[in-house]
């Protein structure tokens, strides 16, 4: 594992578009009382039945709270008034302050792992921001001067103007017990609920100027991973709308890969609009290598693709067999090299059969990813490759066995001869320090030793 972990941090990778400060609550009993309290249990039940996709008012935010701590499943919902953000503030008090976004998460985690060169771009970098950024020598942002392309540390090149934007995560354990009304509820898993911050400042794109300087960074690198999307709206009051911004994001990926075919990664998250969500997956999926997503992810996206019943399965029960199914439907429509899912209890790897990779050498690369999300859960931060180690000593889930079983199950009953289909328990911290971040955590982990199996093999 160490040996394969050295060879992926032999590598180059760009990383893209998205860095957000976290302000983290550590959700208890007591809070969630107090909130389901000052509404009133039968308000917050009613709110919950309509499920509203954003928050533009307090009740909002409680209502998809409590809904994600009654499932226990990882949610993000989109705030979209400007103004609540006084009373998130005035509510509650934050535990900490850290790097957020997949893209600053991962530029700080590979910087942090020493790999050859880190180049995180985002188009908002204001100070607060950059100095979130680990003080590393292999982590650069790119900005054009006298027409050429220049690399900095990401603290060299802020800009004094830049908008900055504030996620707040709500953390919460399994166990954790509260009641709404008549109803006794306790969170079955730990994980995060996230109040994304959506306002007009904030967009996913590269600046103008950089653009053309593309195909340059492509050239530089190994391997790109990227993600933000989700950030994008529908529309913005200068006019501009999503198709606009997909359309620099599909041109943003052919740059890249214009001087060496640049294997992409996109980094899935969850995005309450439907529509937003299909133009993600029907504008982008078709032009990257590998996507990675988590199990309430793969839900929505098959039911943007019309497999409502799979998809309402998948978030209801999360079976193997279900989710095998519709990795197969999202690997063969899309015709992606590799499709990545992780869960809370296992992570699992869909290819073509014609993959480069045997299915050894797959299981590795996602031994990688929980062995790295593991240590991030013990330690809070991965701040050297040797905290790696601490992952290597956190023993699989309590039914690692169970999911190795039901997946042999799953195999047999359905056809997989053309696929390449793997899947490991997962590494689980009982005591997490935090679980946001720690998909991307896993994913980077993937994707990077992926490409490092491959370099092995000649294949890249
Ligand atoms: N306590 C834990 N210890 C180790 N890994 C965990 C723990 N909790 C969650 N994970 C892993 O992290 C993943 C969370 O991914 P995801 O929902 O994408 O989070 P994020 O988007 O915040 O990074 C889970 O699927 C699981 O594999
Ligand atoms: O969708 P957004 O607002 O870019 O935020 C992404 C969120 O996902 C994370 O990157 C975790 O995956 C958080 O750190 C961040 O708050
Ligand atoms: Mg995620």
């Amino acid at each position: 594992m160490m040996r394969l972990l050295d060879e992926a941090r032999k590598l180059s990778i760009f990383t893209a578009y998205n860095a957000n400060v976290d302000a983290i609550v550590y959700l208890n009993s007591e809070i969630i009382q107090r909130l389901i309290d000052e509404f009133g249990a039968e308000a917050v039940k009613r709110r919950m039945e309509e499920y509203p996709r954003e928050i533009n008012e307090p009740l909002d935010f409680v209502a998809r709270l409590v809904h994600a701590l009654k499932t226990g499943k990882p949610m993000a919902v989109p705030l979209v008034n400007e103004e609540l953000q006084a009373w998130f503030d005035s509510h509650f008090k934050y535990d900490v302050e850290r790097m957020g976004g997949q893209a600053g998460i991962i530029a700080n985690l590979l910087a942090n792992l020493d790999f050859r060169k880190v180049i995180v771009y985002t188009p908002h970098l204001a100070k607060k921001q950059a100095e979130m950024f680990v003080n590393k020598p292999n982590l650069f942002y790119p900005v054009v001067e006298d027409g050429k392309l220049v690399l900095k540390h990401p603290r060299e090149a802020y800009r004094e103007d830049d908008p900055i934007k504030v996620n707040r995560i709500f953390e919460f354990r399994a166990g954790t017990a509260f009641k709404l009304g008549d109803e006794m509820i306790t969170v079955p898993y730990s994980g995060r609920f996230i109040v994304s911050a959506r306002f007009e400042s904030i967009r996913i794109y590269t600046e103008p100027e950089l653009k053309p300087f593309l195909p340059e960074i492509g050239l530089g690198v190994d391997g790109a991973i990227l993600s933000g999307y989700q950030g994008i709206k529908p529309r913005y009051s200068d006019g501009k709308d999503a198709n606009y911004y997909f359309r620099e994001a599909k041109k943003d990926i052919m740059l890249l890969k214009r001087e060496k075919d640049v294997k992409v990664h996109l980094e899935f998250a969850s995005i309450q609009n439907r529509e937003l969500r299909k133009k993600v997956i029907y504008n982008l999926f078709p032009l990257v290598d590998s996507v990675g997503m988590d199990e309430s992810e793969i839900a929505y996206v098959l039911n943007a693709l019309g497999y409502s019943k799979l998809a309402e399965r998948i978030f209801t029960y999360n079976r193997i067999e279900d989710t095998v199914m519709g990795g197969k439907i999202l690997i063969d429509e899309m015709n992606l090299e590799v499709l990545q899912i992780h869960t809370i209890y296992y992570l699992m790897y869909i290819t073509h059969a014609d993959n480069p990779l045997s299915e050894e050498e797959l299981r590795q690369s996602l031994e990688l990813g929980t062995t790295l999300a593991a240590a991030r859960a013990s330690l809070g931060d991965i701040r050297s490759p040797e905290d790696f180690k601490v992952g290597l000593n956190v023993p699989y889930n309590e039914r690692g066995e169970y999911v190795k079983l039901r997946f042999e199950e799953a195999k047999r009953r359905l056809r997989t001869r053309e696929y390449k289909v793997v899947i490991i328990p997962t590494r689980l911290v009982s005591n997490p320090v935090s679980t946001v971040g720690l998909g991307d955590t896993i994913s980077t982990g993937a994707f990077t030793s992926y490409l490092a199996l491959l370099r092995r093999k000649g294949a890249l």
